[in-house]
């Protein structure tokens, strides 16, 4: 678990010392990376991001991590800042915003990688052409284009646009299409148009689109889910963050949710928003205290081990 500063706040690059995170003693920093127990960890890390229209803060010096295998959840109020930051490292800002901070994407160099050792190969997201961006950091919004005449092939086949050059295609197209629709469980709708599909099947098209736009994206790439269980019923949510687990494997997957005993049974590690800001990012029982529900979403949260995971009863403070 990352260390916290006198606000609550998670200090980022700041390790400390005999820490442990997941079991794993936290030994120290490298300049490329987290060292835990001689394994280096790899994912997204934000460093700082604030980003700020005219007479606004929208995001406010926001710093947290998201490793790869794991699942992060971003969770919060309404208009806490989620989504800004989920686009706002993927690249979209609003207009004219100013934007500061740094977003790092660290993979693990593999005995074929630059030299032959093992280690990290970071890149700094926020400073690379948009193109590149868009090959390592693809995002899934709430509420995704989806043009109905559209197979979900063709669909799909749209995330290989940062991949082309001047002839509309690159090659590799066809494979990354197919291994990202069987990637995310959507072979057998490929000949279906994405009007017809069901909120659940079309957001297994969306995400297939997104692993197609990073295919090939060597060394690594980061997945952000925009509240993808919204509108998907108790058995497609299951399904849904069954894929997601599935593709945290060998990236960093960050989603936003509203529903916090999911992300407390799902999520690897939550990070809590409110105000732009950063409130705790950690463990889900670390950050999802009653205290924090109650001082930032104002309501009283009775927080239970279940079998299965973590169950959460509300009532209004004044109930
Ligand atoms: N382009 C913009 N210009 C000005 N304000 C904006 C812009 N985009 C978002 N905002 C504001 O920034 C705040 C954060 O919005 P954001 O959508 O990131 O919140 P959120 O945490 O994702 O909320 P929700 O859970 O409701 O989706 C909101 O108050 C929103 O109105």
């Amino acid at each position: 678990m990352s260390g916290r500063d006198a606000s609550g706040r998670e200090t980022l690059g700041r390790e400390v010392h005999g820490e442990t995170q997941r079991g794993l003693e936290v030994r120290g920093e490298t300049q490329r990376g987290r060292e835990v127990h001689g394994e280096t960890q790899h994912g997204l890390e934000v460093r700082g991001l604030t980003i700020a229209v005219p007479g606004r803060t929208l995001v406010d010096d926001a710093s947290w991590s998201a490793p790869t295998g794991q699942i992060t959840a971003l969770v919060g109020p309404n208009g806490a800042g989620k989504s800004t930051m989920l686009r706002a490292i993927a690249g979209v800002v609003p207009e004219r915003a100013t934007v500061r901070g740094e977003v790092h994407l660290s993979t693990a160099r593999g005995a074929t990688g630059r030299l032959g050792t093992a280690g990290l190969d970071t890149v700094r997201l926020d400073t690379v052409p948009a193109r590149e961006r868009a090959r390592r950091v693809a995002l899934v919004e709430q509420l995704a284009d989806a043009v109905p005449q559209l197979t979900a092939r063709e669909a799909v086949r749209l995330g290989r646009t940062p991949h082309h050059r001047m002839l509309g295609f690159s090659i590799g197209d066809d494979g990354a299409v197919e291994a990202a629709l069987a990637d995310a469980g959507a072979t057998t709708l490929a000949e279906r148009r994405l009007g017809a599909l069901s909120g659940g099947e079309l957001q297994r098209v969306h995400i297939a689109r997104a692993l197609a736009q990073q295919a090939g994206s060597a060394p690594g790439s980061a997945l952000l889910l925009d509240e993808p269980t919204n509108h998907l019923d108790v058995a497609w949510q299951l399904d849904l963050l069954e894929l997601v687990r599935r593709l945290a494997a060998d990236r960093p997957v960050v989603l936003t949710v509203h529903d916090l005993a999911l992300a407390a049974t799902h999520a690897d590690r939550v990070v809590l928003v409110d105000g732009g800001r950063v409130i705790a990012a950690g463990d889900a029982d670390a950050v999802l205290t009653s205290d924090r529900i109650r001082s930032v979403y104002g309501v009283e949260a009775s927080i239970d081990a279940a079998p299965d995971g973590v169950a959460i009863r509300y009532r209004r403070i004044d109930a």
